[in-house]
């Protein structure tokens, strides 16, 4: 194989170089990746090293069956045998051959979260333990940062002291690993705690499986933990290790990724070459300018930059729309306008991409209206996830009293109502000729309920009665009525935090269909309108643009690449600020970096007015649009009524900022300073009254206009 016209001399350097350990270090798109595939590909054919010596781990699946693919490609069926895959998918090779050191047979099962859940629910049950006492969620997290921390139940015992429910929680991990191994069942974080186990207990195990990868590569290496760590020192104890990375993409911190691993590579292994890359094939230079311009900001990091020969580009594109359907309608129509202008544009170069899965509702729906084919990865899409589905069945038997939609929420959240209750009462609904709701409204004292499970349906047939009643806007019903049931206690409970996102972008989303149509908004035909979105079926084949999660979209590339949702507390999360303060912004940054870097020709960045139900605030735009500079980028759209910079201004400030307050003439996005609630914006005007929202805690507000504690700023 002839590296010279498909590697730069650097690339070549690295793909070759085998006289000790190798770190390559070096931004987005540089060709790591690219260097790791063609290295494999030298090492078979030029060198003559067997492809069962070669080892590479990659992040995900699909990065693996591309990495796979490519080099097959480069080699044909000379290239079987080589072991590329993630990490979690080496250990079960390992553990199918040497489990039963560890008591366990080859046949082991891998359990995913619902068999997770629900052998938790089954051990509370056990061990009389009331969910209320500590969420399933709660002790799932419990067990894994335990188990990752080779805290064992017994260890959880003793830390547990005189504290009841700290002992009880170790009762129950304890109760949660003996079932397991009495079962044979693995769980995700076993997989690699059980094989570390293995390597340190046995070193004819470690010696087998390191005599046998002679070439180590690990992709993405920015991002490792100290067990995946661990468990490559071992892979790799005789052989030459390839690690590839940037630490400018470090993105997975919050689940125990360590940038330290690479940035101290050269400490704990001997002999190691470090290779820079920092010429960019992926990007346009306007492209990579804006994503080095956006990193810089960061402070805590290695200082190093990207340039490139391709050309300048178009500008980058940043649209603010006057609501998530404006957004979401922008990047539809440019997505047409591509697809028509270019023949050989395909939806496949296309990504949408944006900070949490909630945000997907709004750009979905306007895929489905113009037809467009869209596939989620990572995740389902919005009208099909379970929570979202269940509001829907209770808006829908408020408006239609329909058995299916009865069925599936009448024991969500649980009312003890089981099979045979349920029977009852569609027996007695049969006998009635009525609907089962209605024979509950009507006849609960003679379907033979017993009086716990009774007085729990009287508490839902009386939040479903008075949302029926209620005349507050119709996104409150929905709120409300969600409350009056319990399921956003339960999903609270549950620490369900995305989950009650989508619940909060529904409430969004019931919103705006009422602002289009302010006449004659009603909950049934807001049902009506979105019927055509949530009979979408999951399976998309053929050609399709890829809508995710930034999270998901490492390590890939698209030629035009959308990034929606780009207002503050959004991107960067509010969250993980507030969890991780300074750290946590530069954590987001990273990820906004990743975002950009994707793109190769086109990058487009997107945002939108108004208030946001799930942040709990007023949207503006993000910082980070501020961040990638002025040179070659576009503002095009509404024009944003006030600007990050003046609404996070400290209150001195906003001393020299209040004028009038006897203002006849309000309008949507004035900046206002209330006397308690602080800072807010108009989200709404009426005729004596305005809407305004404030920020957490206080959200939104209906306030007599012209009153003494509210005054307008001046932006
Ligand atoms: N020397 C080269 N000649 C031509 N194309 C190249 C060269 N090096 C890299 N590329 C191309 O540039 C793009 C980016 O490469 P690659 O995905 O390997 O980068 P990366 O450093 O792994 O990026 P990331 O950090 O995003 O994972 C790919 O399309 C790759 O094929
Ligand atoms: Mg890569």
């Amino acid at each position: 194989m002839n590296l010279d016209n498909v590697l730069n001399e650097k690339q070549k350097e690295a793909a070759t170089y085998l006289d000790g350990h190798l770190r390559i270090i070096a931004g987005a798109g540089s060709g790591k990746t690219r260097v790791v595939t063609y290295r494999i590909a030298y090492l078979i054919e030029n060198i003559g090293v067997n492809p069962r010596n070669i080892l590479a781990i990659t992040f995900t699946n699909k990065a693996a069956n591309e990495m796979k693919s490519r080099v097959e490609k480069l080699l044909g069926s000379e290239a079987l045998g080589a072991t590329i895959c993630t990490i979690h998918s080496l250990c079960v090779r390992v553990l199918r051959q040497h489990i039963s050191l560890l008591g366990y047979t080859h046949n082991f099962v891998i359990m995913d979260e619902e068999d997770i859940k629900s052998l938790l629910k089954k051990l509370y049950k056990e061990q009389q333990v009331d969910v209320k006492q500590f969420s399933i969620k709660s002790m799932m997290n419990y067990i894994s940062s335990y188990k990752t921390a080779f805290v064992t139940p017994e260890k959880a015992m003793k830390l547990a002291g005189d504290l009841p429910g700290e002992k009880q929680k170790a009762l129950i991990y304890g109760a949660y690993e003996q079932y397991n191994k009495e079962h044979n069942m693995l769980d995700f974080d076993d997989l690699l705690i059980k094989t570390l186990t293995l390597f340190r207990d046995n070193p004819q195990v470690v010696k087998k499986w390191s005599r046998r990868y002679q070439y180590v590569h690990v992709d993405e290496f920015q991002d490792v933990g100290e067990i995946e760590y661990e468990l490559i020192h071992y892979f790799g104890q005789d052989s030459t290790v390839c690690v590839v990375g940037d630490p400018d993409q470090t993105i997975y911190s919050f689940r125990g990724s360590d940038v330290n691993y690479i940035m101290n590579f050269d400490k704990d292994y001997q002999n190691v070459k470090t290779i820079i890359l920092d010429q960019n094939y992926r990007s346009t230079k306007n492209i990579l300018e804006i994503s080095n311009n956006l990193i810089r900001k960061n402070k805590n990091r290695l200082e190093k930059d990207l340039f490139s020969n391709l050309e300048d580009g178009p500008h980058i594109i940043h649209f603010s729309g006057r609501s998530e359907e404006a957004e979401a309608e922008f990047i539809g129509d440019e997505i047409e306008q591509a697809m028509n202008k270019d023949a050989n544009l395909h939806y496949s170069d296309i990504a949408i991409l944006y900070r949490a899965n909630y945000l997907s509702r709004p750009i979905e729906q306007m895929m489905i209206r113009k037809k467009i084919p869209y596939r989620i990865f990572g995740g389902l899409k919005f009208f099909n996830r379970k929570e979202v589905k269940d509001a829907l069945s209770y808006l829908r038997l408020l408006v239609n009293n329909d058995d299916l939609s009865f069925e599936r929420i009448v024991n969500v959240p649980g009312r003890g109502v089981g099979a045979k209750t349920l029977e009852k009462i569609q027996l007695a609904a049969i006998h009635h000729q009525l609907s089962d709701y209605e024979t509950l409204c009507f006849y609960s004292d003679e379907i033979g309920l017993s009086s716990k499970v009774k007085k729990s349906l009287k508490q839902f047939v009386s939040a479903l009665e008075k949302a029926r009643v209620s005349t507050k806007p119709l996104e409150d019903v929905y709120d409300d009525l969600m409350k009056d049931v319990g399921y956003y206690e339960m999903l609270q409970h549950d620490q369900e935090d995305s989950r009650m996102d989508n619940l909060m972008e529904l409430k969004n989303s019931i919103a705006s269909y009422v602002k289009e149509n302010p006449e004659n908004a009603t909950l049934e035909s807001y049902l009506q309108d979105i019927a055509l979105y949530t009979t979408q079926d999951e399976g998309t084949t053929g050609d399709y643009v890829s809508m995710m999660s930034i999270h998901m979209a490492k390590g890939l590339e698209f030629k035009y690449v959308f990034v929606a949702g780009l207002s503050e507390n959004i991107f960067p999360s509010i969250r993980s600020i507030e969890e991780g303060g300074d750290d946590g912004l530069e954590e987001e940054r990273r990820l906004a970096y990743v975002a950009f870097t994707r793109a190769k020709e086109k990058l487009f960045l997107t945002d939108s007015q108004g208030f946001s139900f799930v942040s709990h605030s007023p949207k503006m735009t993000s910082r980070f649009v501020d961040e990638i500079g002025k040179h070659n980028v576009e503002h095009v759209g509404a024009k944003n009524p006030f600007k990050t910079s003046t609404y996070i201004n400290t209150n001195e400030s906003i001393e020299e900022m209040i004028g009038d307050n006897h203002v006849d003439e309000w309008k949507i996005g004035d900046l206002v300073m209330h006397d308690t609630f602080g800072k807010g914006v108009v989200v709404n005007v009426r005729d004596k009254t305005l809407d305004i929202a404030f920020s957490v805690p206080y959200g939104l507000k209906t306030l007599m206009a012209g009153h003494k504690a509210l005054k307008r700023l001046t932006n």
